[in-house]
């Protein structure tokens, strides 16, 4: 089986993507997450760009790492320089890492158009950067920054560059699709080129901006790279990068290669998930393997054949990538759906109940609810039908206060009083709106009961009408994504008004996650 080493850049490359900033511990943190996975190499930020970066290579020596080499990133030397007196290889040398990446141009027109100087002065920049590095005592990897284009441009010249880093002393030199334009089978055709022509290892570092960077990061494995550069979910700048979790759910299932170390595959979907939670962003619901709809299954005639064999509509089973089968209802369920998806409850899975809970599905289809994305709801609704459901508290009333001063922002309060456990709770708090203000004053009054709904957060609010000819009295339908350190779970509220709509989907969203700490359960049932 041959090894493909995994070069994590989501602390570098990924950060640059839009909305993307992880802090130093979120970076610390991340750094540690993927060491425990087996990543090989964690390429954890540019010292030379910013305090955060310069700091972390500091912190990140006390971290204590199982497998993973730290590696710092930074550029060749500036043009008309030395590499002995260059600020930016200095600053990357700081890092005190293992092994330092640095980035050149290969590309005869960034040369004379991007930096503004001599192809030849180019080729000097990157021989003396990496020869300097290397007799500093660090290993050095060397990215070849728009290699496709560069090679399409003027192929000697790409290869000139390479040949030139390598000469250095590089061990490793990647080959980067930098404005992810490149077509897989000319990403192959190019890889096996620098193949023969090189000694050193070979590697590749997509982008996504045509949404190949997946299948260009296996072309070049399959002609002949041994790195794979890319981010965790794919952040990154414009597209973002390659999704380092298709790349090795790819390379390890469907082509055998060696990746990371044994029963890492299996923690994909968890380190995937952090990974997001760390940078603040909300998952990707169709992301191939890790997905939350990536197994998840609608259609009655799928939910039919899945029951009996998952393998009719699924290509590998969830558990390889530590994700699960989610079974989704709604109208267009058949009774199949609704005893696939109940099968985590203890209840009979007779017809006469199956056939209770469907047609309370389709009566709430009917006025507007939609329970694809509500499991937390559906849940509730069996419970009901079943007789187990028990209420954590009970609202006794709530009251929802816009006041609009002459100047300045709307100020939003909500007073709430509920009945939990047999004493009373009349709690107010303000909010940035009517759903935000409602939500601080329910849990202000059951966090003292419930501790754990501190770890719970509102993560999305979609509503939507659901009767659009009834004008401004129309039903609305809002849907609530709330999320804990573990699940992902949504909730569903209807009504003419938009506050109690909200209020039903909230209640339930708290509820659910009572029951489930209460069941110790995730949502699927494990
Ligand atoms: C493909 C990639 O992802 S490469 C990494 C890209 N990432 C980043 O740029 C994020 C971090 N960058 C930074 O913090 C800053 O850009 C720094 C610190 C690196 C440089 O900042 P500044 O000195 O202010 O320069 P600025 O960003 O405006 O311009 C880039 C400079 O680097 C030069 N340069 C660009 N690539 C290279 C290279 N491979 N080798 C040498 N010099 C280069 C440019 O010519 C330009 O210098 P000039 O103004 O003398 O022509
Ligand atoms: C090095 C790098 O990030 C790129 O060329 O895309």
């Amino acid at each position: 089986m041959t090894r493909v080493a995994i070069y994590d850049t989501t602390l570098r490359d990924g950060s640059q993507g839009e909305g993307v900033n992880f802090s130093l511990q979120d970076k610390l943190l991340l750094t540690k997450r993927l060491d425990d996975l087996g990543v090989d190499y964690i390429e954890g930020g540019y010292p030379l760009s910013n305090p955060k970066d310069a700091e972390y290579f500091r912190a990140v020596r006390d971290l204590p790492l199982k497998h993973a080499k730290v590696v710092a990133f930074g550029m060749t030397r500036r043009k008309n320089g030395s590499a002995e007196s260059d600020g930016g290889l200095k600053a990357l040398l700081e890092g005190k890492t293992p092994i330092v990446t640095i980035v050149g141009k290969t590309s005869a027109f960034q040369v004379t158009e991007i930096i503004g100087t001599t192809l030849e002065e180019n080729v000097k920049m990157i021989g003396d950067s990496v020869a300097y590095c290397r007799g500093q005592g660090v290993e050095v990897f060397y990215d070849a920054e728009h290699f496709f284009d560069g090679y399409k441009l003027n192929p000697e010249y790409a290869l000139q560059t390479l040949k030139a880093a390598e000469a250095g002393g590089a061990t490793c030199i990647i080959l980067c699709d930098t404005n992810g334009g490149t077509m897989p089978e000319r990403v192959a055709e190019v890889v096996a080129v620098a193949r023969r022509e090189l000694k050193a290892d070979i590697g590749i570092h997509c982008h996504n901006d045509c949404e190949l960077a997946v299948a260009n990061t296996l072309a070049a494995v399959r002609a002949g790279a041994t790195q794979v550069q890319g981010t965790m979910n794919g952040f990154g700048e414009r597209c973002g990068n390659v999704d380092l979790v298709s790349a090795i759910a790819n390379l390890a299932i469907k082509y055998d290669y060696e990746v990371l170390k044994p029963g890492s595959l299996q923690r994909l979907t968890e380190v995937s998930r952090y990974a997001y939670e760390l940078a603040n962003m909300n998952f990707r619901s169709g992301q191939p393997f890790v997905g939350l709809s990536a197994f998840a299954h609608k259609g009655g005639m799928h939910t039919h054949a899945v029951a009996k064999n998952p393998a009719s509509y699924e290509h590998i089973d969830p558990a390889l990538v530590g994700n699960e089968r989610r079974i989704l209802v709604s109208e267009l369920s058949g009774q199949s759906t609704i005893l696939s998806k109940t099968q985590k409850y203890q209840i009979a899975h007779d017809k006469a109940t199956m056939a209770k809970i469907l047609n309370q599905v389709q009566d709430l289809e009917n006025v507007g609810y939609e329970f694809e994305a509500a499991e937390g709801s559906f849940d509730i609704i069996v419970k009901k039908a079943v007789g187990t459901y028990k209420p954590w508290f009970q609202r006794l009333a709530y009251r929802v206060n816009i006041e609009q001063p002459a100047t300045g922002k709307p100020i939003t309060e909500a007073t709430v009083k509920l009945s939990v456990g047999g004493s009373t709770e009349h709690t107010v708090s303000e909010g940035d709106g009517p759903v935000n203000a409602l939500d601080a004053a329910l849990r202000k009054a059951l966090v003292q009961y419930f501790p754990r709904l501190d770890e719970m957060q509102l993560v999305d609010y979609k509503v939507r009408v659901v009767n659009p000819k009834e004008g401004t009295a129309a039903r609305v339908r809002v849907v609530i994504e709330s999320r804990d350190h573990q699940d992902v779970w949504g909730t569903v509220g209807v009504s003419e008004n938009i506050v109690e709509a909200s209020w039903l989907a909230l209640s339930d969203a708290i509820e659910y996650k009572l029951f489930k700490d209460e069941e110790g359960t995730t949502k699927n049932g494990n």
